[in-house]
């Protein structure tokens, strides 16, 4: 009966909807193809039994990644099979919902030879890479050191007389450690070690190391190699083989060193050419940027389950003869909505990070090299900002759905375990962060020289306006104008950026200043990606927005993005006088009449994701709502489930309970 009463509950909820949902999967695609793409794929994957994860919890490591190994051959033979092209085998493998080697192959190595190989070398290295006749990886960390890549200890030493290059490990701490697929899978390293020629130290440059034979996959001479160990969680990124390395005077040909920023001739000679050295950071910058995007994704999955189960789960009142729905409460309301307004918000900032990195590349091929650091300053702040807030985000969802959000069937705890992570890997937040504050100084202590700021920081031009202009909030109405919100946001983040600056002009050194006030550097570089992400959001709306309610409904979201920071930050705000606190007190009473606005909404923005129950893997966020019957399921799926009797019992139970019974008899 209770079953039955929560399948029709979101039926009816579906029916509230005020805006064409058709046309919003559109949007949260991207675009009509690559919604039939993204559509298609899911299906296949959640069609497909050896795709099936529902398991994952309870394997044991050694079970647990051969699995992994067998569901990445499967997806490998269907892409072959199917003759997919590059973007539905991405989208397949990103449904097979599961991390694996073949991440890092196609996310990491195949880029980093894109990206840092000469001409020649892609010719020879891409077409194996790309059949996978050889697995690569990306082996930059070492165990000494991850952040500051600099400091990297491995080297790569040219041997003239023999033409190669002796790659060694010379302490502990030079151990590559952390690459993922290196662990197990590998027969391929890009490894970024010390140039070093005539005893001159170079600098760190990548170079392609072969691991292991590609007839038995033995490790080769003078390659200590394995996997670093269980991480967070059960099941989750352990389906990763995180690997160490260490090299013994390893030879590789001269030609192995990726060579299109700095070349080593056949007499051991360094050349530089004429790209920026940063490029060598370049494969960094590619990924960080496919991680924006994928923080909409891990977010949104997140929000989707906690929204269809608050409008499912019940407590205390009354609601037509039923106690109240938990959606309906203010408090719920106010934790979730901002979370489901962030997906939206994420999503289209990704797609702006996706555009300027494509210009970027563009630019770079045809010698333009004027946008680097801004491409840089956006791909390491918006990674910063959108991983934090997403793993925040996953852990606030589990709070939302109570105490069943604990169990591993709400999918809750595997997405937290294999998402976390993503705060500290390409790089620390904190660290990316430095940078984009770092970036900032550097526009603002340029801006008297003529120098003009560029895309995101083209704002700072306005400076003088933005350094005393008042809030135009006059009524609670003129929350919802674009223009007043972005002003404000801009005047925030300018006044915060000048006082920083002048504090730092305090120092005679500015690295004791960058030292003495990183923690306010840090808040500087949240507010402009901030900036970054709300404005995003307002040009997002700017364009042609076809279906009937959807611009409203993206209106109403891109406010509470806007309005719940405001909230949240609201001692930035009233500390640099860019609002009062009647102003603040109007900005309350906005939101909560767009949460009112977006309540009968709320299933069907969630369903505009798209999302398939298999790629959910949640019972509390299954699409027909038919959450207590699926629980009451999993529970007994459990292995501990399968006898009546414990295993243990007669050993350790019965021992225990007789010598109970025997002390109650004294
Ligand atoms: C089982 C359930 C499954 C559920 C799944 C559910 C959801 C999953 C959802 C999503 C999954 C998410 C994503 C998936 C995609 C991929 C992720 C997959 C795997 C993870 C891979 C991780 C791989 C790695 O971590 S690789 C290692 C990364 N390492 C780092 O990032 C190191 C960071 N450090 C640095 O980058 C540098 O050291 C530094 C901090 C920048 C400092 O550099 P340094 O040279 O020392 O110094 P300086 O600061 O002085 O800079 C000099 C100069 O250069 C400029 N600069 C710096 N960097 C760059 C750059 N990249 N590009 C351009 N310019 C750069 C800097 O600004 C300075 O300029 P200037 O002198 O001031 O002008
Ligand atoms: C799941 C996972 C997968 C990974 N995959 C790969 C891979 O495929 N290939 C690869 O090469 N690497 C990989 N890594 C390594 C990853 O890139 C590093 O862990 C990351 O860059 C952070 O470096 P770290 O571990 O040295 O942290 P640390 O730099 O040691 O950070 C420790 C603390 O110090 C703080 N800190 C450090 N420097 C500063 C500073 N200048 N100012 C203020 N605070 C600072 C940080 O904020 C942090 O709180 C992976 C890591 C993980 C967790």
């Amino acid at each position: 009966m209770e079953a039955e009463a929560a399948v029709d509950y979101l039926v009816d909820e579906r029916s509230k909807a005020q805006f064409d949902i058709d046309a919003m999967k559109i949007i949260w695609a991207g675009g009509k193809h690559e919604f039939e793409v993204s559509d298609r794929m899911a299906r296949l994957v959640a069609s497909d039994p050896v795709f099936r994860k529902d398991n994952r919890a309870i394997l044991d490591r050694k079970e647990l990644f051969k699995n992994t190994l067998r569901k990445a051959a499967h997806a490998w033979k269907r892409i072959i099979e199917l003759r997919l092209s590059e973007q539905e085998a991405s989208k397949l493998r990103f449904f097979v919902d599961e991390p694996a080697y073949t991440d890092l192959h196609w996310g990491m190595f195949i880029p980093v030879i894109k990206g840092q190989g000469t001409e020649e070398q892609r010719k020879k290295w891409l077409p194996m890479a790309y059949r996978m006749q050889i697995i690569g990886c990306y082996a930059q960390t070492e165990l000494g050191h991850g952040s500051n890549v600099q400091g990297l200890e491995t080297t790569a030493t040219f041997d003239p007389e023999l033409d190669e290059f002796v790659i060694h490990s010379p302490t502990l701490t030079s151990s590559k450690w952390w690459p993922g697929g290196l662990g197990r899978a590998s027969t391929h390293a890009v490894v970024f070690a010390r140039l070093i020629t005539d005893g001159k130290d170079h600098g760190i440059n990548g170079f392609i190391v072969q691991l292991r034979s590609l007839d038995d996959h033995l490790p080769l001479p003078g390659i200590i190699i394995g996997d670093i160990g269980m991480k967070f969680g059960n099941g989750a990124y352990n389906t990763m083989d995180n690997g160490f390395l260490r090299f013994d005077h390893v030879r590789i040909p001269r030609d192995q060193m990726l060579m299109r920023v700095k070349q080593v001739t056949r007499e051991g000679k360094v050349v530089q050419s004429d790209v920026p050295w940063q490029l060598l950071y370049g494969t960094m910058v590619y990924v960080r940027q496919t991680i924006v995007a994928d923080a909409s994704c891990a977010l949104s999955r997140a929000v989707c389950i906690a929204t269809r189960y608050s409008a499912v789960r019940r407590q205390f009142g009354s609601q037509n003869g039923h106690e109240t729905q938990v959606i309906d409460y203010r408090t719920q309301q106010s934790r979730l909505f901002p979370l489901l307004a962030s997906a939206y918000a994420f999503r289209f900032v990704g797609e702006w990070l996706k555009w300027l990195y494509m210009d970027v590349t563009q630019r770079l091929q045809a010698r333009d090299f004027s946008t680097l650091p801004e491409a840089h300053a956006c791909t390491a702040g918006l990674k910063s900002l959108t991983t934090s807030v997403t793993a925040d985000a996953i852990e606030e969802c589990r709070k939302l759905c109570g105490g069943h959000g604990y169990l591993c069937s709400s999918g809750l705890p595997e997405l937290f375990a294999v998402y976390v992570p993503a705060c500290t890997y390409e790089g620390d937040n904190i660290v990316l962060l430095l940078q984009v504050a770092r970036f900032l100084m550097k526009t603002v202590s340029q801006l008297g020289s003529g120098e003009r700021p560029v895309g995101t920081t083209t704002y700072l031009l306005r400076l003088e306006h933005l350094l005393q202009c008042p809030c135009d909030v006059q009524g609670a109405e003129d929350w919802l104008k674009p223009d007043v919100v972005v002003q404000l946001f801009e005047a925030r983040s300018a006044r915060m950026t000048v006082a920083c600056a002048k504090s730092l002009s305090k120092f005679s050194k500015p690295e004791d200043g960058f030292m003495d006030l990183s923690a306010d550097l840090v808040s500087v570089a949240t507010a402009h990606c901030q900036l970054i992400v709300v404005s995003k959001f307002v040009e997002k709306l700017q364009q042609d927005i076809p279906g009937e309610g959807v611009k409203q409904q993206l209106e109403a979201l891109c406010s509470i993005y806007a309005l719940s920071l405001l909230k949240k930050h609201l001692g930035d705000f009233l500390s640099t006088s860019c609002i009062t606190s009647k102003q603040a007190s109007l900005a309350n009473d906005v939101l909560r009449s767009l949460y009112s606005q977006v309540r009968p909404n709320a299933i069907a923005l969630v369903d505009a994701f798209n999302y398939t129950d298999h790629f959910l893997g949640s019972v509390l966020g299954r699409y027909d709502g038919n959450v207590y019957p699926k629980l009451y399921e999993e529970a007994l799926k459990d292995p501990l489930n399968e006898s009546v009797v414990p295993d243990g019992y007669h050993e350790y139970l019965q021992p225990v309970l007789k010598q109970r019974l025997r002390t109650a008899r004294l």
